[in-house]
Order: C-alpha cells, then sequence, then structure tokens
C-alpha cells in the first residue's frame, strides 16, 4: 500500500513501558493525536518485572541486613525471621500503588487514546490492533514510535530444556507461591541483576552463587568498583565464581532444581542448584509484529539513526528496543526525541544527547557512574588525571555506620572539567546527581567546592572530593610568596 492521503492519527506509540508512556504523553501535550497499544501490563518491564519489584525486595533485604548488624548500634536484636510469602506481598504492594502511575485512566486524562491489544505494522503506516474477544481493526498514522523494549536473553545451552529456569520475567509470580526464599540459589550472569539479586536473596536467607563469564563482575564498570562489589557479596555470603562460562545444564528428573556445568581456565567444575537465575543481558523486542516484513529489522536488531529514525524516517524507536543503554531514565529521554522527531522532524530534528547517561546499581554500597571510567579513558587513549576522596573519612558516613567507598573523578588534565565520575557508597546514586548537573551545564570541580553542603552529610563527599582536585592544583609559587608575607606581617 502507498502512503496514505489522509491519516487517522499523528502518531501511534506501541508499546506502554516507560518509553511508550513518556513519547505518548509529549506527543499529547504538543496536541496531537496519539494512540497508545499496550498488548501486557501498562507500564512494562520497570513497573511489573524490572525496577519496581526488584528495588522492593531489595529494600526488604536491606531491613533484615539492618537487624542482623543492628548490634553495632548497640541495639540487640534476634536473628531476624524472614517471612518470605510477606516480603512478596511488599514486593507485590509495592507494584500495585504504583500501578496508577502509569495507568490507562491517567493517561486517557492526559490526551493519550489507550488501546489494549497487540500492534502489528501492516505497512509502514498502518497499525493492526488485535483485541481479544474482538475484530481486528487498523489506524494510519503520520508517525510512529516502536517502544516495546526488550526480553531477557535465553541462550541455546544444552540441557537446558531440562531445567526449570528462571528469568527477571518469571522470577516474581513463581517466588510468590514459596513459604522461603530458594535454599541454594544460582544466578547466572554477574551484571546489574546478577548483582543486585544476588545480595537481595543472601539476605533473604538463600545460599547464593553468582556466575560470571567476564574476569570481574560488572565487567562495563570501572574496576575498582568491580573490586568493592566483589568485596561487599562475598562479605554477605555469596560464593562469586568470576571467570566461569555456562556451559550446560543437567536438570534433575523431578523437574526441581539441577546442575550447572561451568568452564573455566582450568577445565569444568559443576555447581547445584535449587532454583537457578539467568541474567544475561537482554535482547531488544523485535519479533512478530511486522517489523522484518519491512525490511527494519536485520539479524533480529533494529537499526536507528541518532535521530531515532528507523530505515522508514516517520518510523521510530525508543527505550530497550532501540538501545544501547536499556535504563528508564534512558528510555525517558529517548522518547522525548521519538516524539519530537516523529511529529516535527521535517521542520526540525534533533538528534539524541548520549554523552551524559548516569546509571546506578542498587546494591548495599550502592554504585553509580556518569562519563567516562578510568578503565574506559584509558581504553580510549583519552588523557585525564584522577582525583579520589575516601568516603570511609565522611563524618555522616561514620556516625551512620556507613564509611566504605570512595569518589572518583576525571578531569581534563591541568583543568577542572569533570570527564567521569565513579562513585561507591551509601547513596551513591543520589550523590551523583551533583556530578550530572555539573557536567550536563559545564560546570567543574570549583563550582562544586564553591556550593555550600549541609553538614553532616553524604554530599559533604563531593565537595571534598573536589577539594582534593584544588589541593593537588594549589598555586605553590604564590602560596609560597604568601608565607613570606605572613612572615614579615608577624614583623
Ligand atoms: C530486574 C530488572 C531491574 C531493573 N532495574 C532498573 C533500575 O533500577 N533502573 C533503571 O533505570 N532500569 C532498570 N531496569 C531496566 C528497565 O526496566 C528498562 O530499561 C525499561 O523498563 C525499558 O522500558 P521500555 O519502555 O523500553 O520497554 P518495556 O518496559 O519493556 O515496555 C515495552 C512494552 O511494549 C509492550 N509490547 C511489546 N510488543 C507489543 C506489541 N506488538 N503490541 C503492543 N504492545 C507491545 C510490552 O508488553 C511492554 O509493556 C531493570 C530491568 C530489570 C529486568
Ligand atoms: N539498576 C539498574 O539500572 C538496573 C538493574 C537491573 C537491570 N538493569 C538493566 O537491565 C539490563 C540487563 O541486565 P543483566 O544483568 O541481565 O545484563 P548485563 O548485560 O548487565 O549482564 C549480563 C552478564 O552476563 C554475563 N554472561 C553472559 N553470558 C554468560 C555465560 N554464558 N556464562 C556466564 N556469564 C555470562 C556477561 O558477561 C554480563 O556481565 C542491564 O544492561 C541494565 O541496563 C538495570
Amino acid at each position: 500500500m502507498g502512503k496514505p492521503r489522509k491519516f487517522d492519527r499523528n502518531i501511534i506509540v506501541i508499546g506502554a513501558g516507560a518509553a511508550g508512556l513518556v513519547g505518548a504523553y509529549i506527543s499529547a501535550a504538543v496536541k496531537a493525536k496519539v494512540t497508545l497499544i499496550e498488548s501486557g501490563n501498562m507500564g512494562g518491564d520497570c513497573l511489573n518485572t524490572g525496577c519496581v519489584p526488584s528495588k522492593a525486595l531489595i529494600q526488604c533485604a536491606r531491613v533484615a541486613h539492618s537487624a542482623r548488624t543492628a548490634e553495632r548500634f548497640g541495639v540487640q536484636v534476634p536473628e531476624p525471621e524472614i517471612n518470605f510469602p510477606a516480603v512478596m506481598a511488599h514486593v507485590r504492594k509495592s507494584i500495585q500503588e504504583i500501578e496508577p502511575h502509569d495507568s490507562v485512566e491517567r493517561y486517557s486524562d492526559l490526551g493519550v487514546e489507550v488501546v489494549r491489544g497487540r500492534a502489528r505494522l501492516v505497512d509502514p503506516w498502518t497499525v493492526s490492533i488485535t483485541q481479544e474477544g474482538s475484530e481486528e481493526h487498523r489506524l494510519t498514522a503520520r508517525a510512529i514510535i516502536l517502544a516495546t523494549g526488550a526480553e531477557p536473553a535465553v541462550p541455546p545451552l544444552p540441557g537446558l530444556d531440562t531445567v526449570n529456569y528462571l528469568t527477571s520475567e518469571t522470577l516474581w509470580d513463581r517466588f510468590a507461591q514459596l513459604d522461603k526464599a530458594p535454599s541454594q540459589l544460582l544466578l547466572l550472569g554477574g551484571g546489574a541483576i546478577g548483582c543486585e539479586l544476588a545480595q537481595a536473596f543472601a539476605r533473604l536467607g538463600s545460599t547464593v552463587t553468582l556466575i560470571e563469564r567476564a574476569e570481574r563482575l560488572l565487567p562495563l564498570e570501572d574496576h575498582e568498583v568491580s573490586a568493592a562489589v566483589s568485596r561487599a557479596l562475598e562479605s554477605e555470603g555469596v560464593q562469586l565464581l568470576t571467570g566461569h562460562e555456562a556451559i550446560s545444564f543437567d536438570g534433575n528428573n523431578d523437574g526441581l532444581g539441577g546442575a550447572l556445568i561451568l568452564r573455566n581456565s582450568k577445565g569444568e567444575i559443576q555447581v547445584t542448584f535449587d532454583e537457578i537465575i539467568l541474567a544475561l543481558g537482554r535482547r531488544a523486542r523485535t519479533g512478530g509484529f511486522g517489523l522484518e516484513a519491512l525490511g527494519i529489522v536485520q539479524d533480529g536488531k533494529l537499526p536507528v539513526d541518532g535521530y531515532l529514525r528507523t530505515r522508514y524516517h516517520h518510523i521510530l524507536a525508543a527505550g530497550d528496543l532501540a538501545g544501547p543503554y536499556q535504563f528508564t531514565h534512558m528510555a525517558a529521554h529517548q522518547a522525548w526525541y521519538a516524539a519530537v522527531n516523529g511529529l516535527f522532524g521535517s521542520i526540525k530534528k534533533f538528534a539524541v544527547d548520549y554523552r551524559l547517561v548516569p546509571s546506578a546499581i542498587f546494591i548495599d554500597p550502592q554504585v553509580a557512574s556518569v562519563g567516562l571510567s578510568e578503565d574506559q579513558a584509558t581504553e580510549q587513549g583519552v588523557a585525564y588525571e584522577l582525583t579520589r576522596y575516601s568516603i570511609d573519612d565522611l563524618d555522616r558516613a561514620i556516625v551512620d555506620g556507613a564509611a566504605t567507598g570512595f569518589i572518583k573523578v576525571l578531569t581534563v588534565p591541568g583543568r577542572d572539567k569533570i570527564l567521569g565520575v565513579s562513585i561507591v557508597g551509601e547513596n551513591a546514586a543520589e550523590l551523583i546527581a551533583e556530578f550530572v548537573f555539573a557536567m550536563k551545564q559545564g560546570m567543574g570541580l570549583n563550582k562544586i567546592l564553591s556550593t555550600i553542603h549541609i553538614y553532616p552529610t553524604m554530599a559533604e563527599a563531593n565537595k571534598f572530593v573536589a577539594g582534593n582536585w584544588k589541593r593537588a592544583h594549589a598555586p605553590k609559587g604564590l602560596l609560597r610568596w604568601l608565607e613570606k608575607y605572613h612572615r614579615w606581617r608577624r614583623g
């Protein structure tokens, strides 16, 4: 079919996760006629199986850990009893309380037409919608945003079909049926999901083994961050097997548990488990809704240009589907560009700004980073100066019993311009915000140093690292002269 002369909608958005919701909202806010189509639960991965349930679980685990370590504050508490069904009820309740933020009602009130059903592209301008119990109907649109997200990667490892494995999509329902946390839990993949869940389940009573193919956990983070995370997890009893690659599975005949064969530099080993969670990355959800037939998808990948346009410039993509960063805040960031470029691209279009992408991993102590890490700067041959501050020296951290971690700041040699920051420490995800803001606004460490920070707060660490940079750049000649001047003044 050729391009229609008239369109039913200015824009159609497929998928109501973080990217789709924001894309639809922005479109409605600028008065476009917009339809948002969702085949599953409103809110997508983040609300239903990702950020929200994982952070709710992490909070339960944190409380258990606080109780277990309360004695150091002079508070005697017996070993906490974990009521696992109640933990999972907190997870469920958190989702339910946040659900209204992403609901059909909320978005309808914002001017978005929300349709529940499965979308498929029939041609580059026509979307078919299939709803259970009703006939397929079709809508044409001048622009289309694809925001169908990603799904857990499940590699075709021999024997995997003999194992009742879990992923971040299935674990919540399965674990909601359990009386207690699994006894022997294996987490395959030492990335963000693997690390967060390993610590949480260890704190909730599981014996956890975390397996990572690379030589260190979180291989994309700074090497000192990986080392700090390994120390934190091991200190809480998580068995770490880095440099171990999953080779094959051998499920128990009763369908419960099994064994995983791993290869390391010395040979092969076997580890057994009651439950295994695959956390091996997430693949873009590109299949089964017409993209292959249109030639938008090649080998399961959906290439987009800097404006998030596919090979059909009026069909754009945002969020986990588009990549390369799979974060809720990135999905929302890209959605603005997809909506604006989709609606106004023929007049003016904007390339996505990927220069500053902060991220955090919500283990304890938290990990947060933005810009270049030291390893990336070295790999890319970027000249840098490194300034550190050790959080074990911070008053607030000491009184809170959280005196561990560090801030590493990379700057342009001889200048206070920030190239990147890595933080390990309590509330690192909040601390990093000041650096993200400074970098975005073109402010350097001098500006952070000259800003009043409340005493005693963790945020003072940001000022102290800036102070360390300043001391290293003190004008030595001037200080020598001042010393002489003061001597002279004393007479
Ligand atoms: C365990 C876990 C923890 C995480 N924690 C964090 C965190 O702390 N912070 C963070 O920033 N990120 C986190 N993430 C990542 C975050 O969840 C994702 O980056 C984000 O949800 C991506 O949003 P999205 O809109 O691109 O995709 P999704 O949320 O996956 O939304 C896509 C939607 O499209 C729908 N859909 C698919 N195909 C069709 C179709 N044909 N028709 C209609 N609808 C369709 C799906 O049903 C889905 O609702 C976490 C992820 C996981 C798995
Ligand atoms: N706090 C957060 O922002 C947060 C939390 C969870 C998830 N997420 C998002 O979800 C995405 C997916 O998370 P993830 O942890 O599944 O993926 P990931 O890409 O972060 O980590 C997967 C890990 O599995 C390892 N691996 C791959 N194949 C292996 C094998 N055969 N044997 C052993 N190890 C193997 C990889 O080396 C990698 O380190 C992340 O990239 C992140 O963007 C974000």
